[in-house]
Formats: C-alpha cells, structure tokens, sequence
C-alpha cells in the first residue's frame, strides 16, 4: 500500500552541456522519487536510443500521459514488472518509439519512491542492510577526443584513481588536489593554456598524448607523495572515436600518427607499464573483441581492462565477452540499457565471473545523484563520476554522506 503508485510526472530540464533531457517525479501513497537521465556524447553504437523523434517535447506533451495510466495503481515496488511494463509501451528493441533516456529515469524515480515509501535510502532498498562498501571514485583529470576542442589530446579522458585513500573523505579529496595539482603542470607544456575544461571538468590542454601522459603520471607521483597514499593514472581512450573503419586505423590526429590494431595492441600495453596504469577503458573499438582478448591476455593479471562502448552494459553482450575473456571490467552506465533491473542484471553477471562492475556517469549529466546509490547498493568497487564541476560533484558529495550514515564503512575490494 505504501508504496503504489499515485502519479507520474515529466518535466524538461537542462543537463550540463546546455541541452534538455527528461525528469521524471513518481509520487507514491507514502513516498517519492525523482529521478533524471543523462547523455552521452560518446555513444556505443548497440547503445539504446536516448529520446523519441521529436525529442524531450515529444516525451513531456505525449509520453508522459500513457505511461502515467500504465504506472498508476502498480506497486512501486516491483520494479522489474514496471520496467517490463515500460518495454512494453515501447515495443521496440532499441526502446526508440519512448526513448532509454524516458525508460531509465522512470525506472530510477520508481525505485527511488519505493525506497522513500519506507523511509530507506536507495543504497539500502537496494543492496540490504549490510552493504558497507564504497566504491573509490574514478576521477576525470584531462580531457580530449569528443570530450573537448580540436588542439587537445586525442585520448579522450586521463583519469586517476586513489587507490591507497582509507575513505571516501580522503579519496574525494585526493582527486581534487590531483586536478589542481595538473592545472599547474599543464602550465609549463602549454604557455597559452587558458584553464579551459572539457565536458566532464577536466582541463583540456594543447599538448601531445605522450606530454599529457607524463604529467598525469607526474601529479600522482607528487601528490601521492604529499598526501601519503598511492594514486594510480588510468585512461579511457574511446577507441571507437579514434578507429577509421575505412583504413582499418586508429587515427591520432594531434600526434600525426595512424596505428593497424596490432600498432594499437603494442602501443597500450606500452603505456600500461610505462606508466602503471591501474585501468584502461575501451582502448579498441567497439567491435574488435578479438583486440580487447589480446590485450587482457597480456596484461590483465595487472591492469583493468574496462569494455564501455564494448559491452553498452547489456547482458548478453557482456556474456560474448566472457566467453572471449575480453575484458576484465565493465562500465555500468543505466541509460546504455534503459532500466534498473536490466542494469543490474548486467552487474550481477560481471560479479559472477569476476569482471569487476564501474558504475558511471555520462559525459552530459544532471545534478541528479542516483548513481552514487547505484554504485554502493550494487557493490561496484569503483565509480567513475569525475572529480570537480556540479553535476560531478553531486555524486561525490552524496557517497560522502552515505560514508558517513554507514555503521560500518570501508572502501571496495577488487
Ligand atoms: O565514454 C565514456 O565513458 C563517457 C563518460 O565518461 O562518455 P560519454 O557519456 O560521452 O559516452
Ligand atoms: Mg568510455
């Protein structure tokens, strides 16, 4: 009873690059949830699609109502029925006639109501009552690729991961003194470096991936040493962004340089121990399996190598490459899917064979912290949300403050 639905409501907003995506408000007899969607800019190809033709006007003026009076009545609860209910109305594979983007925030208003209907927090409706684990925050230090302007690195996100930090506080913290730290260093490759950031807050430079490489390594080093806890550098390289189907190349425009698959294979695992890189994520494209397999073969007992626009967080794409040995993580991201249950079938797959599960943001985002809930409720051990900027910071001050409600607190294990 508490927790049937009453009312659904969808309302246009803006997310952080300036467009409109959906929010979505489901009122329950005791409870409520709210919940937004975000976008990418980066997109995996077998990705859901994120709005209907007509867009978010077209969700608001006609979606809203028939989901409403599918909604209405049902318990808040059950989420993997509504999210079947919501397939349902789509009737599409792809979720293309309402839009991922219009699936996902109903699906996360609705579990967070249910959770409000009893006084709970998403985290604990989700995960029990003795979840414990944060997961160390993956933080966005540099950007380049789609993320950020002609002139900046090719490799479209250097992130960091403190990796020794004893707790959230800490490891928040630490991300954010890396970030300053890089302003610095950015400083002398780069003497008309504006301060300029990309779209996830970090800084984009007009230097060399290699140049950009070093200082990222340089700022864990030195600030690893100042604060006395070991910081790890670690990439996302959006392959799928640089890979030219036509040459069957990666193309590296700001270095001048076009690599074969084998050049690609021979130039990550470089990178990986030049530089001790804790994480790689998609460093081939979105179709070579085969790529992913031979690099985890080779450096998999030492560095995570993470499938995004691989694996789009769908089950049975992620179940190809386990059978292959792709990859030895996962990025979890809702709207790659469009519902909670769906995602968290993905999750629970990844955790049975060991592929560790990195909640995460997109690259346009809301203030909306329902990840931060994701991460701890689904025990992902890492949760990639940026460092700094407002809709980044959403999510970290939330595990903050749910570091802080734990009895019992610790960081993940991998
Ligand atoms: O590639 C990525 O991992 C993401 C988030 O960092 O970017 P986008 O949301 O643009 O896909
Ligand atoms: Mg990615």
């Amino acid at each position: 009873m508490d927790s049937i639905i009453e009312d659904v409501q969808v309302r246009k907003i803006l997310d952080s690059r300036g467009n409109p995506t959906v929010e979505v408000d489901v009122i329950t007899w005791n409870g409520f949830g709210r919940a937004a969607a975000p976008s990418g800019a980066s997109t995996g190809s077998r990705e859901v699609v994120s709005f209907p033709e007509g867009g978010v006007d077209v969700i608001v003026s006609e979606i809203e109502d028939i989901i409403a009076s599918e909604l209405i009545g049902m318990d808040a609860e059950d989420i993997a029925t509504i999210d079947e209910v919501l397939r349902e109305v789509d009737g599409t594979d792809n979720l293309s006639a309402i839009g991922g983007n219009t699936t996902v925030a109903v699906s996360m208003a609705v579990a967070k109501a249910a959770a409000a209907s009893y006084n709970m927090p998403l985290y604990k409706f989700l995960g029990g009552n003795l979840v414990n684990e944060l997961p160390f925050p993956l933080g966005n230090m540099m950007n380049g690729g789609a993320h950020a302007g002609v002139n900046a690195p090719d490799i479209q996100e250097f992130l960091v991961v403190p990796v020794g930090a004893k707790n959230m506080v800490e490891a928040v913290f630490a991300n954010s003194s890396i970030h300053k730290k890089l302003k610095e260093l950015i400083q002398t490759k780069d003497s008309n470096f504006t301060g300029g950031k990309g779209d996830e807050g970090g800084w984009v430079p007009n230097i060399t991936n290699d140049a950009a490489l070093e200082i990222q390594a340089q700022a864990c080093e030195e600030v690893g040493d100042e604060l006395g806890i070991e910081i790890r550098p670690s990439l996302d390289m959006a392959a799928s962004e640089l890979w030219n189907a036509d040459e069957q190349k990666y193309i590296y425009a700001q270095d001048g340089i076009k690599r074969d698959t084998g050049d690609q294979i021979d130039f990550v695992k470089d990178i990986i121990d030049t530089y001790n890189m804790f994480y790689v994520e998609d460093p081939f494209d979105e179709s070579d399996f085969d790529g992913f397999a031979q690099l985890t073969s080779k450096v998999g007992d030492k560095c995570l190598i993470c499938g995004d626009d691989l694996f789009v967080t769908n089950k049975e794409i992620l179940a190809k490459g386990i059978e292959m040995n792709a990859a030895n993580a996962i990025i979890i991201k809702p709207n790659q899917i469009g519902s909670l249950s769906e995602t968290y079938a993905t999750v629970k797959l990844a955790k049975e064979n060991d592929i560790v599960p990195v909640v995460s943001h997109r690259s346009g985002e809301t203030t909306d912290a329902t990840i931060a809930h994701l991460a701890v409720g689904f025990g992902s051990p890492m949760i990639k949300t940026g460092a700094i900027g407002g809709e980044r910071i959403a999510k970290l001050n939330e595990l903050i403050r749910i570091e802080e409600e734990l009895p019992n607190p610790k960081m993940g294990e991998f």
